[in-house]
């Protein structure tokens, strides 16, 4: 049986030829107005697409959020099963950004739905709600893995009404993150010990959050949203990822998108991320 190359490797080599950026696909009604499209199924399928042609080539992960095509019905659906088959195509990777969490035997439903080849909506990574307790996403972890896939786990999310949660602290006087971070360490460390150069379950820790003061070296990809539209800059990743920014994949939607729809100015956008992300990496190597 040929064993499929794994998320966590693959990603390491988009970051390395392509810089690390997740462009992230969000057909806002307010977007689709600014260029100058219907808030429809057709506007959302000429937005989505022409994003997918302008960015597919230039970053590393393209990250649709599912919320933008639901809000458009079954057909909305369909628009997306079609931007993630011609994202897969552009030698980007695939994120889909839709923060399912349920208990576990609903989990395996959404496993198959996310990250099982067979299933229109399977991407390359699908991002995931851990506080139904992480053991719950045990069925997404496994079969993300079977096929080469890979997990996002929420952890420190960029939202303000975040902290409520997430720095709650348990009896033993650790927050609710640090174990969110600690199973996370966990599922990465086997395949880790192997020769594989980044693990394929992530985490995502806004580029809002600040000095977290938690150990964010999980061994897998840290996806960092925020950046732009919610107020935080490159320069904020230094201050919230420390020594573990290498590992970092920056996320912004809006901030890019805006620049549409010309596809030369989307790209340009996400080069100016990029760029501006590799000055960061450059800086801070050449500081330690
Ligand atoms: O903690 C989180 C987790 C996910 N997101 C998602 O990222 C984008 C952000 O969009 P911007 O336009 O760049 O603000 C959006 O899809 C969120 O659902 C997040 O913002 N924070």
């Amino acid at each position: 049986m040929n064993v499929p190359r794994s998320f966590g490797r693959r990603l390491h080599v988009a970051m390395g030829e392509r810089g690390p950026f997740c462009a992230g696909i969000d057909p806002h009604p307010g977007l689709l107005t600014a260029w100058g499209l219907d808030d429809d199924v057709a506007g959302l399928e000429r937005f989505s697409r022409t994003a997918v042609e302008a960015l597919g080539d230039t970053v590393a992960l393209l990250k649709p959020q599912s919320a933008f095509f639901e809000r458009h019905g079954s057909r909305g659906v369909a628009v997306l099963e079609r931007v993630i088959a011609d994202a897969k195509g552009t030698g980007a990777l695939v994120l889909l950004d839709v923060k399912r969490g349920d208990i576990g035997s609903t989990m395996q439903a959404y496993a198959d739905a996310y990250c099982d080849p067979r299933s229109p909506l399977c991407a390359d990574a699908v991002t995931v709600s851990p506080y139904l307790g992480f053991g719950s996403l045990r069925p997404v972890l496994d079969t993300a893995r079977a096929h080469g896939n890979g997990v996002f786990v929420l952890a420190l999310t960029s939202n303000p009404e975040g902290p409520e949660v997430q720095h709650a602290r348990r009896p033993d006087g650790r927050t609710v993150a640090a174990t969110v971070l600690d199973h996370v360490r966990a599922a990465n460390a086997a395949v880790l010990a192997g020769d594989e150069p980044l693990g394929s379950v992530g985490v995502v820790v806004g580029a809002t959050t600040g000095g977290t003061g938690e150990d964010l070296a999980v061994g897998g990809p840290l996806l960092a949203p925020g950046i732009g539209a919610q107020g935080a800059t490159v320069d904020d990743l230094a201050t919230v990822f420390g020594a573990a920014l290498p590992q970092v994949v920056p996320s912004a939607s809006r901030e890019v998108l805006g620049a549409g729809p010309d596809p030369q100015a989307l790209r340009d956008a996400a080069r100016r991320t990029i760029d501006a992300v590799r000055d960061l990496l450059f800086r801070a190597s050449t500081r330690a």
